[in-house]
Order: structure tokens, then C-alpha cells, then sequence
């Protein structure tokens, strides 16, 4: 559903200048979670930038079902790390969930049930009168997150989103976030810095290198749903995570 094709993105007016992201070719299909890792500065939050049409391509194209993204889509949604910019802090937690909607034309009754459904879904029913600076860094990202299922995205890109938050909080987030990948039946992109992570939310696992592009790619066939202490037990939880942190060196990969 969702095409990358060499995609290329330079930043400033050189177009010879080094790029950020070269060669970038990958699919994912519907109902995909799709993880991404790669090192430091390698093209990442650029490359997502561009799925989501936030920033455009110096040239090759994106496709979602089919049509080439030159704007955000109204399919799409997005989670970024810094939910501390990303909510409006003299808005409530409600009014920040159902603000997009409204913007976007849905009538007030539909906005209102939406809003509610992503509340529950986050487990944030009780908050929605608060403001964002009256919650926990963990629980303004469930907001980030509900405001993006209330926007009823069929692609959710997701940059980092769990980076700032303690990592008790951080497995509830990835647990949340299997949970409503399942029941949305969404497609989602997910870029971390976590092998770990990585490797436990996702179908798939494409590693970049520097200027971006897929320099290698894991299935992952552990079953779900996923636990936290018994899934990362598995053997092949451990092979899955020495194959990635080689390619991660750029060091041969043993098969
Ligand atoms: N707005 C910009 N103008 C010029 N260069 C930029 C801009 N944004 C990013 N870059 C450069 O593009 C390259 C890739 O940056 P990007 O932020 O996409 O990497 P990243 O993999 O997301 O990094 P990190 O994991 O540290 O967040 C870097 O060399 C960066 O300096």
C-alpha cells in the first residue's frame, strides 16, 4: 500500500550536495508494522519527513495506494518524539484530540465519539477535561497517540515516539500500541533506536545506512500476540537481535 522509490532528498539549493536520504526502495503492505532503525543522522526523521509529505523529495516518489504523496495525506497520521511540542498546552486533552477533526470537517457529534473512543483506547477516559502539562510525559503520549486514532488513519508513521518517556512506561506504550494496531487494523512505520523494540513490534525490520536506504531487512516470525518477558526469551529473539546489531556495525551478518 505504501511505495518508497528512489527516493532522494538534499537539503538547500546544491543538488550535488551530500545527500540525507539516496536510494531509498521499500514496500510495506496493508496492515504492516514495518520497524526502522539506523544509526545516528542517517536520513531517518528526513525520510519520514517525506512519506508524509511534510517535506518533498529532490527526486523518485512515495505512493500511497497508488497515488503519489506531494502533501499529507488525509490517510495518514503522525507520531513524533517530542509530544511535549506536539500538544497544545492551553488546549484540554480533548480539545487537542478532536481539534484535528473538526479542522478536517468532521461534524461535532462524530469528532466528540471519536474522541471518546481514543480516550478509552488509551486508557485516558478520566482525563480528558486536564491539559497536557497536568499529565506525565507517558501519559501526554498516550494524548499524541489517541489523537492520532481519532483521525482514523489507515497509515500510522511513528519517529522515535517512545524515546523520552522511563522504560516501565515505555513497554505499557508498545503494549498499547500492539493493542491498537490490531484492533484499527492499521499499517505503521515505526523508527526507534531500540533493537530490542524493534524487533519485538515489528512484521519486519529494515536497517539504514547512511544517506538512508535499506542496507538490510529481517522478518520476524516470532508468534503474537507478543509478551515482554516471554517473547524477548525466545532464541530466536537473540539471533534476530545479533543479526540486526551486525548490520547496524556494518559488520558481516551471520546467517
Ligand atoms: N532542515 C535541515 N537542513 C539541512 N540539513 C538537515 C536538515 N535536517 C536534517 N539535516 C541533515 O540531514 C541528515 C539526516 O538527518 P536526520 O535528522 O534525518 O537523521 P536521523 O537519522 O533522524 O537522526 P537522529 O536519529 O539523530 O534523529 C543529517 O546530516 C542532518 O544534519
Amino acid at each position: 500500500m505504501l511505495e518508497v522509490s528512489n527516493l532522494r532528498k538534499v537539503y538547500g539549493p546544491d543538488p550535488n550536495a551530500a545527500p540525507a536520504v539516496a536510494d531509498l526502495n521499500f514496500t510495506v503492505a496493508e496492515r504492516e508494522f514495518v520497524s526502522i532503525l539506523g544509526s545516528s543522522g542517517c536520513g531517518k526523521t528526513t525520510m519520514m519527513r517525506c512519506l508524509s509529505g511534510l517535506s518533498p523529495a529532490t527526486s523518485g516518489e512515495v505512493t500511497l495506494e497508488g497515488r503519489k504523496v506531494d502533501g499529507p495525506p488525509k490517510d495518514l497520521a503522525f507520531v513524533f518524539q517530542d509530544y511535549s511540542r506536539s500538544l497544545l498546552p492551553w488546549m484540554t486533552v480533548r480539545r487537542n484530540i478532536s481539534f484535528p477533526l473538526r479542522y478536517k470537517g468532521v461534524d461535532r457529534r462524530a469528532a466528540d465519539a471519536a474522541t471518546e473512543e481514543a480516550l478509552d483506547a488509551v486508557a485516558l477516559s478520566g482525563r480528558g477535561d486536564r491539559y497536557p502539562w497536568q499529565l506525565s510525559g507517558g501519559m501526554q503520549q498516550r494524548v499524541a497517540i489517541a489523537r492520532a486514532l481519532a483521525y482514523r488513519p489507515r497509515v500510522l508513521l511513528m519517529d522515535e515516539p517512545f524515546a523520552s518517556v522511563d522504560a516501565q512506561t515505555r513497554s505499557g506504550l508498545e503494549d498499547l500500541l500492539l493493542d491498537v494496531w490490531k484492533r484499527y487494523e492499521i499499517t505503521v512505520l515505526f523508527v526507534t533506536h531500540d533493537i530490542d523494540e524493534a524487533i519485538y513490534l515489528g512484521d519486519r525490520v529494515l536497517v539504514l545506512r547512511p544517506p538512508a536506504n535499506v542496507g538490510h531487512e529481517v522478518s520476524v516470525g516470532l508468534p503474537r500476540p507478543r509478551h515482554q518477558v516471554e517473547t524477548k526469551r525466545e532464541p530466536e529473539f537473540g539471533r534476530l537481535r545479533g543479526e540486526l546489531f551486525a548490520a547496524l556495525e556494518h559488520r558481516p551478518v551471520a546467517s
